[in-house]
């Protein structure tokens, strides 16, 4: 059978060359183009050597790989997105963008947290927000996804099964997340930089990162009323990774016991979320370079602890896209993907 040609616009940045790698493995598609900005006409293994065993492919034009594709990611800085997608669209074929540009439904949220507005609301309204474990059916038959934020996904998997099932309560919650210096993509920065972050622990954004926003929408349409996070991100000196460690209240009468077997039963035939068994704790480890979250389950007094790790480069990004695309081609959703974490 002829494999699925797949191009990547904004290969050059770490979700796209981190697509190359895991694209690499796929035995249904065959990576056919790949885009850049800065490096046009240039091979791949000059902006990452690593790459270069076996694909030493060329970079072209970020709209010739439009063309040249049957599916296309899009892995661009938010508001540079929605012109891709849309002229991919127009030539019938499929997307998923890893970028913010079509995460949230609502205009005037996305405006006001993003500075950008929609070009083409119909094709908003159409995209599908792609956490495969929660809307697998609808991303089967979509056009566009919106891959889910890495903060987001680490938060939203845990608690959206809780909301749904009201076993706890939906004010006071609270996550504070932990994510490798990769998360801030490839540009050089103050807050990344090696003296910097090395051996320290930066908390940014606190009390208006941009996820929040994203968090509460799939929190809300799980627990079916309004509800709101306090998020704190936390930049921590290692390459890849998050943990969330987030904090709410039992509902009346609800026992450890019964969120635990809430999370197990709901995730049991779900091949990418580990819930480990209570006593176990969910660390950065569990799920390095795969496609995995592990989650755990603690309490304290009135008070549930949840652990909730994910590679932000795998399951945060570029795993949970082809992941998706694996569901929007109708291949079997781990064709490409591990599950399996490296011990070190
Ligand atoms: N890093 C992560 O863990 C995650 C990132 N994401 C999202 O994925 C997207 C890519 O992130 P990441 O790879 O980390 O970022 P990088 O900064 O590493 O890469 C950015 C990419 O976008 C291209 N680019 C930058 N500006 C423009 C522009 N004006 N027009 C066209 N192309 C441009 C760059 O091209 P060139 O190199 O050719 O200049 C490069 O390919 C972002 O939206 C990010 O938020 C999502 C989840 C997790
Ligand atoms: C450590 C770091 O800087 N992380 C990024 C989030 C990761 C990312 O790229 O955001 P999306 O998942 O929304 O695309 C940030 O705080 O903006």
């Amino acid at each position: 059978m002829s494999k699925v040609k797949v191009g990547i616009i904004g290969a050059t940045g770490y979700v796209g060359v981190e697509l190359i790698r895991l694209l690499n493995a796929h035995p249904q598609v065959e990576l056919s183009a790949i885009g850049s900005n800065s490096f046009v006409d240039k091979s791949i293994t000059e902006v990452y050597p690593s790459v270069g065993i076996g694909n030493d492919m060329k970079c072209m034009k970020n709209e010739d790989v439009i063309k040249n594709s049957d599916l296309i990611f899009t892995a661009l800085p938010h508001g540079v997105s929605e012109e891709f997608v849309l002229q991919a669209v127009k030539e019938g074929k499929k997307v998923v963008d890893l970028g913010a540009d079509f995460r949230l439904k609502d205009e005037a949220t996305f405006k006001e947290w993003y500075n950008v507005s929609f070009i083409d609301k119909k094709l908003h309204e159409e995209a599908v927000y792609g956490l495969c474990e929660h809307y697998k059916d609808e991303i089967k038959n979509a056009k566009v996804i919106a891959n889910p934020g890495c903060y987001v996904t680490s938060i939203s998997l845990p608690l959206m099964p809780l909301l749904k099932e009201k076993l706890i309560k939906k004010e006071g919650i609270v996550a504070d997340s932990k994510s490798g210096v990769t998360g801030a993509g490839r540009g050089l920065t103050l807050l990344s930089h090696y003296p910097e972050i090395n051996e320290n622990m930066v908390p940014y954004k606190i009390g208006n990162h941009r996820h929040t926003p994203e968090i509460e929408q799939n929190l809300t349409d799980a627990a079916g009323e309004p509800v709101e996070i306090i998020f704190t991100p936390i930049l921590a000196p290692m390459n890849r990774g998050i943990l969330s460690t987030i904090y709410c209240d039992k509902a009346e009468g609800v026992t450890i016991e019964k969120i635990q077997n809430e999370l197990d039963e709901f995730y049991k035939d779900k091949p990418f979320v580990d819930v480990l068994p209570l006593g176990q704790v969910a660390t950065v480890k569990h799920v390095r370079l795969s496609n995995k979250c592990a989650i755990s389950v603690h309490e304290n007094k009135s008070k549930i602890i949840i652990c909730s790790t994910i590679d932000n480069m795998v399951k945060g990004s570029a795993g949970q896209a082809i992941q998706n695309m694996n569901l929007m081609l109708g291949f079997d959703e781990c064709e490409g993907l591990s599950t399996m974490a490296t011990a070190f």
